[in-house]
Parts: structure tokens; sequence; C-alpha cells
């Protein structure tokens, strides 16, 4: 099969998944096997000192727990995510998260890890679960890889680190040294056949806590194999690891630009969207789409800092799907696959093209709506217009061209 050779198993992450034919139906053939990424996220972070959950603490510009939400829809060997989330979290875990499958957790986090087995469950089942706690925020695709792998001979799979400080018994004075050459922190995501985990679980003591579904795993006979951890994966759960945290986000980022630019023919009869909003004029833009030239050229900027191609691979004018398609639905797309490969988008600067109409009267309309796409502050957005002087196609207002520069932040630590 040529087409899993050219997209070994999780060897590009969101843009390998997305960036063409290939890749999906590789994508296709892996749902035989389906995987389900939970992430637990309904605690409520008392260690941290935080005075909301951690796991909606900013960082590195979004909510601590969309970075590993991202992570798993990213990666190709995950077909699905949920959150398990406190009761009173639902309103923060939107906002933080959009359109993700929530579901109410326990008190504890080993209930909150059942509550999100049994959606599994209840939604069909799954042939593999991946178990992650949304304060790891930083998931490297190489991890999952490497767990998934080992699922393949076990039960259970947990990366782990090595202990690198000696380790005793200390409570008022220092006691006992403890070995630590067999000794190994235990990260997660834990991965495990979904079924095994599933009934290990339910056969667990409702009156007895464990850390990790590892040791529940453990106790059901599983083996679980062990496959190297990442410093990346390091808990949030004191003061200090936030600054950790973003210190971690700050060493691996660096700031792509990208530019977009676009043209559609002004033609009479057709409404006039422009910059995600509908401007009465005695002409409209022509195109397979709403035409709004200036969303697009935004959107073809993102796609290009993004590295994932440009506004018709994804939507291509060839697929009546399009067929008069709201321009702000590429521009959201493009947004997501910039946060999915774990980027910020730190500016967009907007230049139309035209005689007319007038951009100056709809520029703040124009800018709020963009933002709003974008969920950026309106000081992000920049929009100028300019005329071509009479000169051109634009010059003789027979169509309105637009370009646009986007920066984004991205963190290249995902891998
Ligand atoms: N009832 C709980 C408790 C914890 N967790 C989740 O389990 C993960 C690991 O737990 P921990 O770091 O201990 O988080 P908290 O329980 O929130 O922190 P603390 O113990 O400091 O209150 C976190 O992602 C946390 O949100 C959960 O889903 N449900
Ligand atoms: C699940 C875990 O992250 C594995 O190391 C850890 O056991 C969670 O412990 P916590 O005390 O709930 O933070």
């Amino acid at each position: 099969m040529p087409e899993i050779q050219a997209a070994p198993y999780g060897s590009h992450g969101i843009f390998a998944r997305l960036a063409g034919g290939e890749v999906l139906r590789y994508r296709a053939l892996m749902t035989s096997k389906r995987t389900v990424g939970i992430v637990v996220a309904a605690g409520t972070g008392t260690r941290s000192g935080s005075a909301t959950p951690k796991q909606y603490a900013p960082l590195g510009g979004r909510a601590m727990v969309a970075h590993s939400v991202a992570a798993f829809a990213a990666h190709p060997g995950v077909d699905t995510v949920i959150v398990v989330i406190g009761g009173d979290q639902e309103e923060a875990a939107r906002a933080a998260l959009g359109d993700v499958t929530l579901v109410p957790g326990g008190v504890t986090r080993r209930e909150s890890v059942l509550a999100g087995l049994e959606a599994v469950a209840a939604s069909g089942g799954a042939q593999r679960v991946l178990i992650h706690d949304a304060a790891r925020p930083f998931l490297p695709a190489a991890v999952i890889d490497s767990l998934l792998a080992a699922l393949e001979t076990h039960g259970g799979a947990v990366p782990v680190m090595p202990v690198a400080d000696t380790l005793a018994f200390g409570a008022d004075h220092l006691g006992d040294v403890v070995p630590r050459d067999r000794l190994v922190r235990v990260q997660t995501p834990q991965a495990f056949v979904f079924s095994d985990i599933m009934a290990a679980h339910r056969n667990w003591p409702a009156d007895r806590e464990a850390t990790d579904d590892a040791q529940i795993a453990r106790a059901a006979g599983i083996v679980v194999a062990l496959v190297e951890g990442s410093l990346m994966l390091e808990k949030v759960t004191y003061p200090d690891d936030f600054a950790a945290a973003e210190a971690k986000i700050a060493a691996s980022s660096h700031v792509r630009t990208a530019m977009g630019f676009d043209v559609h023919r002004l033609v009479a009869g057709e409404e006039l969207w422009l910059g995600g909003i509908l401007i009465p004029h005695d002409k409209g833009l022509s195109g397979h789409s709403d035409a709004d030239v200036a969303l697009h050229a935004v959107t073809d900027a993102l796609l290009g800092a993004a590295g994932a191609g440009d506004i018709g691979t994804h939507f291509p004018p060839s697929d009546a799907q399009w067929r008069g398609a709201p321009s702000s639905r590429f521009l959201e797309h493009a947004r997501d696959l910039v946060l999915a490969a774990c980027g910020r988008i730190d500016f967009i600067d907007l230049t139309i093209i035209c005689e007319a109409p007038k951009v100056g009267p709809y520029r703040d309309a124009m800018r709020a709506r963009i933002a709003g796409l974008l969920r950026l502050p309106e000081s992000r957005i920049s929009i100028k217009a300019t005329t071509t002087e009479r000169l051109g196609f634009t010059g003789r207002k027979e169509g309105i061209a637009a370009q646009a520069i986007a920066t984004i932040s991205i963190a290249e630590f995902t891998r």
C-alpha cells in the first residue's frame, strides 16, 4: 500500500492528516482500530494555588487543557477525543475547547477516568484508549507513537522517566534511602486495550483509590509495557510549575509569517461579502463560495504559516459542498489547524484593494468579525484599504483584491 508508506504512522501530525487524499485514506484504514483519547480535566488543582482549576489557566496563549486535546486531535492514530470535566466547568471547558465531547467526572481522578471509559463504552466502544492528564499539557506525538506501537504486543503501556535524585523516607528527619535503580517515574498518557481497562476499572473496589490507571490494569493481570517518557510531559502540580511550563513553550517557539492573496470578480446581482460582513453595494463578488476575498486572503496566510497548503487544498472549488459556503468556515478551519499544531496567531495584517465600496465605514465591523472568528482581541487584527489609482481591474471596479500577512508562533515540541 503506497499510501501507508507515504505517510508513516504519526509522521506529520495534523498536517499529514489533513494535507491530502493519501493521508486521509491512511486514516480511514486506521479506524479499524478505533482509538480514543481521554483527557481527564475534572480536578480542582488545589496544590497549584490557582484561583480557578489549573487546567483552565492560560499557558502559551490558551487554556492548559487545550494543548493536550489539540495534540490528540492532531495525531493520525487517535480517532476521537473526549474530555472529562468537573460539574461546574462546562462553560470554561467550552470556551477553551469549542466543540469537543465533554463528560462529567468524579470526585477522584479514578472516578473521572471511569466516567470517561463508560462514556466511550456508551458511544460504541473502542479498540484502544489513551488516558491522559490535562495537567500534562505538552504531549509529544512521538510518545503517542510509542504507546500505540507497544499496544501491538501488550495490554497496556505507560511512558516513564528515570529517577535522578536520591530517594529516601523523610518525616521530621531523613530516613532510609530507597534504592532507585529499578524505579521509574510514571507519566501519562497511559494506553490500554479498551475492553481490558474498562473491565479492570469496573472491577476495582469503589472504596479504594489508585493514583493511576496502570495500577488498576496490573491488579487485573494486564501486563503494562514501558516506553520512553518525555520531559515535556512533566505534570503541572505546584505554583512554580506554571512558569516552568511557560519556559518550555518559549524555548521551543518560533515565529512564522506567511502571506495570502486573492482576487474575485465584481458582478451585478451578487451579495457583497467582504471581511466577514455583508456590505450594501450595487455589485457583489462572484465565486464558488460567498467569494469573500478578504477572508480568503487571511485564510491562505494562516494556512501558509501553518505549512498546510492553501485554501484550494482544503476546500476544492470542484467540491459541490462548498458552493455558496460562508468563508467564515474556511477561516475557522485555518484557525483550528494552527491551534492543533500548538500554534498561536499573533497578528493579522489585511489589505483590501478596491476602488469601491469605501472600506473605511466598515473597517471596525470587519475587524470585530475577524477577531471573533479567530478568537483574538481586536488589537491583533489590522485592516487597511487602498485603491490602485483607477488603474487595472480594481481601478476599473471589475474586481476586488486582498492580501494578508499572518504572523504566528508555533512551539515545535509536539514531535
Ligand atoms: N476528580 C478528579 C481529580 C483529578 N482529575 C484530573 O487528573 C489529573 C491529574 O491530577 P492532579 O494533577 O492531581 O490534578 P488535581 O486533582 O486537579 O490537583 P490537586 O490534587 O492539586 O487538587 C488532572 O488533569 C486532573 O484534572 C480529574 O479528572 N478528576
Ligand atoms: C496519573 C499520574 O499523573 C501518573 O503519574 C499521577 O499518578 C497523578 O497523581 P495525582 O496525585 O493525582 O496528581
